[in-house]
């Protein structure tokens, strides 16, 4: 479904991503981790088209993505999230997720009368729980609530393809576990990328795990795979290796 190949990309002389190579297969919820600096984020920019690599390829469905506008590469069926949730506090969680839904729509369906919420916004609100909370501005919204709003209002453009960076990120404790099993539910019937540096998340929630380091592709494989392979315990020193891949413990 997302094929990535050899994949560099140079900001002024400096070589962010320096040859990276990519599979993910159709329905895979794929964790992507590596040390501050190491690229992930601008991985994610090349895919969704914000950055333009300086050479390589980005496979999806057949498509090569490179080169083309982002507005295109989400009407392709890619959708992606900021480090912080991008909603529009004045408006409604509902609102929020109707106007995340027109996105991809023609203008002439726009302009036509609409009723009521569509399937696409109805689905957006159970899958993440906010039902009760669908006529309350979003600037009211916890942190967690408003990322779950954010990954909503993505469900409800209804990409296959989801980019999430740093999801949990400044989260409770029971707020992760919330958005893990979110997670957990959306890769089921979609392919799902996802950033996080929060270590305890990747040991509950990740099965295929991508390390990057200095713009390159260390290593890749099962949580455990990756977290007994000693180059990935030595970029994260600094930090106790158990604390960055350890046991858990
Ligand atoms: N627009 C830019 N211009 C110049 N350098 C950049 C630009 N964007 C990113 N970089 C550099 O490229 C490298 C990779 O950055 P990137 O944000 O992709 O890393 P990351 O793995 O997402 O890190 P973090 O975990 O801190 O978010 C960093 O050294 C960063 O300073």
């Amino acid at each position: 479904m997302l094929e990535l190949r050899d994949i560099q990309v140079d900001f002024d002389g400096f070589k962010a991503l320096g040859g990276v190579d990519l599979t993910v297969a159709e329905g895979e919820l794929r964790f992507l981790i590596g040390p501050n600096g190491a690229g992930k984020t601008t991985l994610i920019d090349v895919i969704t088209g914000l950055t333009r690599p300086t050479s390589g390829t980005v496979g999806f469905d057949g498509h090569d993505l490179v080169g083309r506008k982002e507005h295109h590469i989400v009407r392709l069926g890619v959708g992606r999230t900021f480090q912080t949730a991008v909603v529009f506090e004045e408006l409604t969680v509902l609102e929020n997720l109707d106007l995340a839904a027109s996105f991809r729509k023609p203008l002439w369906s726009l302009m036509r009368q609409r009723k009521g919420v569509t399937e696409a916004v109805e689905e957006a609100l159970s899958r993440t729980g906010l039902e009760e909370l669908a006529e309350r501005s979003a600037g009211v919204l916890s942190h967690g609530q408003r990322q779950w709003l954010e990954i909503g209002m993505l469900l409800a453009q209804r990409p296959r393809l989801l980019l999430l960076d740093e999801p949990v990120a400044g989260m409770s404790r029971e707020e992760r576990e919330r958005t893990g099993e979110l997670l957990t539910g959306i890769a089921r019937d979609h392919t799902v990328i996802v950033v996080e540096h929060d270590m305890e998340f990747l040991r509950r929630y990740a099965s295929q795990v991508t390390v990057l380091h200095e713009g390159k592709v260390l290593t890749e494989g099962s949580v455990d795979q990756v977290r007994a392979d000693p180059r990935v315990q030595e970029v994260y020193l600094g930090r106790r290796a158990s604390d960055a891949v350890g046991t858990g413990s």
